[in-house]
């Protein structure tokens, strides 16, 4: 990934871009967010990766979502879903399950909202999840089902799963750290992070759920080496940025306990 430092545009919400950028230039990508309806497309035509995250829309920034989803498809650039609180709010409800037949190549989301956008159940708790993520497989192999796509839950421990063509892939990534949930925008960032990788598997031809493994697993590997270090969110971010850039494939390997539970 650091290799291909992929450029990724990111149409997402107004609280985390700036974390979304910093974490995207840490991990050894190139952000870009353009919102507007009239470049949105034009970006993504050559972007490496789109992250496409409902978390506070704006009337003109769902247009561009639009175009960029549109532009995306039809340039075969790989683009993310974050589907943030979906479940509890009617519009980005409507906007994300709408979006699903537009073959996102991943979808990134807590358990909560996983389990709302597969229609079964009710949302977290504004941008929080209340269920666990084993709640969350079911809904998710079946919006992995119903998308072609891979589907990441995140949660204490993350879930990857891939159902499509005859192929089911299950695996659950164990890494992270209790403050990644006192730090606004580490989900939200990692939906970028996906689009990262995603970019530059395509670019080395490898597959989309290794891909987005290795995001988790790099999102998450720095939040444990930043809680080595940090008592509070604050020291906390600024720990988590620095391991993002620092860790070695290696390092992360040791770090992160990653488990196959396909069936
Ligand atoms: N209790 C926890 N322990 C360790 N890592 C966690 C915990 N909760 C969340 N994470 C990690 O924090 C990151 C953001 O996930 P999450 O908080 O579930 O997303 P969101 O912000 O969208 O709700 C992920 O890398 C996830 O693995
Ligand atoms: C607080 C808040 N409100 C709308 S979007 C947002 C950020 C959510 O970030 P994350 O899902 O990464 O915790
Ligand atoms: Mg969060």
């Amino acid at each position: 990934m650091r290799g291909a430092e992929p450029l990724v545009h990111c149409l997402t919400n107004s609280v985390v871009r700036q974390i979304t950028a910093d974490v995207l230039l840490a991990a050894g990508a190139a952000p870009a967010m353009v919102d507007h309806p009239d470049e949105a497309g034009d970006f993504a035509a050559v972007a490496s990766g789109v992250l496409i995250n409902v978390g506070n829309p704006t009337t003109e920034q769902i247009e561009g979502m639009h175009a960029a989803i549109a532009s995306a498809r039809d340039h075969g650039t790989p683009w993310v879903l974050d589907p943030v609180a979906v479940g509890g709010l009617a519009l980005r409800t409507g906007l994300a399950t709408g979006w699903l037949d537009h073959g996102p190549a991943a979808i990134r989301a807590n358990a909560s909202e996983i389990v709302a956008l597969a229609g079964a159940g009710a949302g977290g708790r504004g941008v929080d999840s209340t269920h666990d993520v084993a709640v969350a497989l079911a809904p998710a192999l079946s919006l992995a089902e119903r998308t072609g796509g891979i589907v990441a839950v995140t949660g204490p421990q993350d879930i990857v799963v891939t159902n499509s063509g005859g192929s089911t892939i299950a695996t659950w990534v164990t890494s992270g750290h209790p403050l990644l949930q006192k730090v606004i925008g580490t989900g939200c960032a990692l939906g970028a992070v996906t689009a990262a990788y995603l970019g530059a598997a395509r670019t080395a031809g490898l597959p989309d759920h290794d891909a987005v493994v290795a995001a988790h697993a790099h999102v998450g590997a720095a939040g444990t080496a930043a809680g080595r270090v940090a008592a509070g969110p604050g020291l906390f971010a600024v720990a988590w940025l620095d391991a993002l850039y620092t860790l070695t494939p290696e390092e992360i390997a040791d770090t992160v306990t990653l488990l196959d539970a396909s069936p």
